[in-house]
């Protein structure tokens, strides 16, 4: 369970998230939504402890997360953020085997490197295995990082954006993928997504925020109605339901 409880942050004079009371259940898909610079990146950075802790607590179950040392939570909770400046001559299988580094901390056993065959496996990179980062399309890169992130094998895995670079098929894909392995694995998967009919597909929960705060927790279901998408992104759409999901048409 992550446990946000009072959380400010403050730039300068702005106020990036206000007041942030949030519990994510252990398990599922949480999806956060809203729009550019609602505070959804600096969230997943504070949960990640990738930046200091202002105002507030955040718990990972029984961890107070800045309180515990980054190695600990390495091995609970990982993270893709938006800007990965990873080098890019490393092959695909290196990154994957660096993502396993909390766990073999330099020295990789038999079992490191069938977990990495299996992710090379699972989010079909295999064919790209031997090749360096930056011999990859950007979907393609987007793909092996998250194929690291999932190698860490952590319960907890927080995405920034993922379907970014990705087309319509991989996109799906993914989040297919996505969905399979977190109820595979019980994975908690809390990810930051634009595109809100993946969302409305996929997730089990969405968090919508604004102008740094949290405004709306439910279900696709209950969150996607019109008035909310105005509210959320002064956004005029309809909203249709196929095979039991709501479609937002926002193209129109
Ligand atoms: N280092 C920084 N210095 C100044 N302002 C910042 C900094 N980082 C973020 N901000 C501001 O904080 C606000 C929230 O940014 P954040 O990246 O968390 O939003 P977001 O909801 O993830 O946006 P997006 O959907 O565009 O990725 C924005 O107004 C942004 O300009």
């Amino acid at each position: 369970m992550i446990k946000i409880s009072q959380v400010n942050h403050h730039i300068g004079n702005a106020t990036i998230l206000r007041n942030i009371d949030l519990t994510i259940q252990n398990g599922g898909i949480t999806a956060l939504v809203g729009p550019n610079g609602a505070g959804k990146s600096t969230l997943l950075s504070l949960i990640a402890r990738l930046i200091p802790l202002q105002q507030g607590q955040i718990w990972l179950d029984e961890k107070d997360i800045h309180k515990t040392s980054s190695r600990e939570i390495a091995k609970h909770l990982a993270i893709l953020t938006q800007d990965n400046a990873i080098h890019s001559r490393i092959t695909v299988r290196d990154l994957l085997m660096f993502g396993r580094y909390p766990h073999h901390q330099g020295r990789p056993t038999e079992q490191d490197n069938d977990i990495v065959e299996q992710a090379l496996k699972r989010f079909e990179l295999q064919d790209f295995s031997q090749r360096f980062l930056s011999e990859l399309s950007g979907g393609q890169r987007q793909r092996a990082l998250i194929a690291m992130t999932f190698c860490q094998q952590t319960q907890h895995i927080l995405l920034d954006e993922p379907l970014n670079n990705l087309d319509m098929f991989h996109a799906r894909e993914l989040m297919r993928l996505l969905r399979k392995l977190t109820d595979e694995f019980n994975l908690t998967t809390i990810m930051v997504v634009h595109d809100i009919n993946m969302v409305a597909a996929y997730a089990d929960t969405i968090v919508a925020m604004k102008d740094g705060q949290i405004r709306l927790v439910g279900t696709p279901d209950e969150i996607l109605t019109p008035k909310n998408l105005q509210e959320i992104f002064s956004l005029d759409a309809e909203l249709i339901e196929y095979q039991g999901k709501k479609v937002v048409l926002h193209h129109l």
